[in-house]
């Protein structure tokens, strides 16, 4: 069984995949961390991150690992937890450059799809329902205004004791829409929620919602 989330930035992705992948009892892979874990070892090496060759180079020695932490997902980069490091801002302004090359992104489904083989899961990201999990049994895509996306971060980074200006926010997200605009696809077959009034459980709900009526459909088929 698979499960495929994608999505804008901060549009509740991972928070209802792990939900829903709690619920369910499958596994949770976050594509994003993948992407970060990468952005941050090209950082760490000074790998220019317009540099699609180098980079797929790179990721040939690159070890990354996503391993179930309480209720989220450790990220493991050569053995070393990178979970934190990776959602610094420094990370998150230059990921969208390094998902933009070809070769990156070849490696990364490579990588996402053998995951996805071996149990039942529920992933989340930009491409999951186009490109990794074309075959997916549910497939949603999540929208919510960028202003909401801009609040909900902003929360999130209260909480961390980190205070970016509302403002400051909303043009992140707005300039990596712009930037993932490539990465990002809602596949014909995906169902679209528009988050932006819905609350975390309401997402959920509607999504298993969908899960239940796409089993029905396949136990009458
Ligand atoms: N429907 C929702 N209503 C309010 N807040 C939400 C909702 N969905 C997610 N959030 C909050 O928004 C923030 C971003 O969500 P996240 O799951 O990290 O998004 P994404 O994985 O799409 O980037 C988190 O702090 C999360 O708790
Ligand atoms: N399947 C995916 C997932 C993420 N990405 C890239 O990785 C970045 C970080 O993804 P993320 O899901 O962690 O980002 P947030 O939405 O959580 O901020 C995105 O901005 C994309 O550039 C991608 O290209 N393809």
């Amino acid at each position: 069984m698979q499960i495929a989330i994608d999505g804008p930035a901060a549009a509740g992705k991972s928070t209802v995949a792990k939900m829903i992948a709690d619920r369910m009892n499958y596994i949770y892979i976050d594509t994003g961390a993948m992407y970060r874990a990468a952005t941050y070892k090209a950082l760490k090496e000074h790998v220019d991150v317009e540099d699609g060759a180098a980079l797929a180079n790179m990721l040939q020695h690159t070890h990354i690992e996503l391993v179930p932490d309480g209720d989220g997902q450790a990220v493991l980069l050569e053995g070393q937890d990178i979970t934190e490091a990776i959602r610094l801002p420094e990370v998150t302004n230059h990921v969208s450059f390094v998902s933009k090359h070809p070769k990156v992104r070849e490696e990364m489904v490579a990588r996402q799809q053998e995951m996805a083989s071996q149990k039942s899961v529920v992933m989340d990201g930009r491409d999951i329902g186009t490109k990794v999990l074309p075959k997916a049994h549910v497939k949603i895509f999540l929208r919510a205004s960028v202003d909401e996306r801009a609040a909900r971060r902003y929360k999130e980074q209260i909480k961390k004791g980190i205070e970016t200006p509302l403002e400051a926010l909303k043009k992140e997200i707005a300039l990596r829409d712009e930037r993932d605009s490539r990465q990002l696809g809602k596949a014909a077959d995906a169902v679209e929620i528009d988050t932006t009034n819905l609350s975390i459980e309401g997402v959920v709900e509607a999504i298993m919602k969908i899960i239940k009526e796409r089993a029905y459909q396949s136990e009458s088929l």
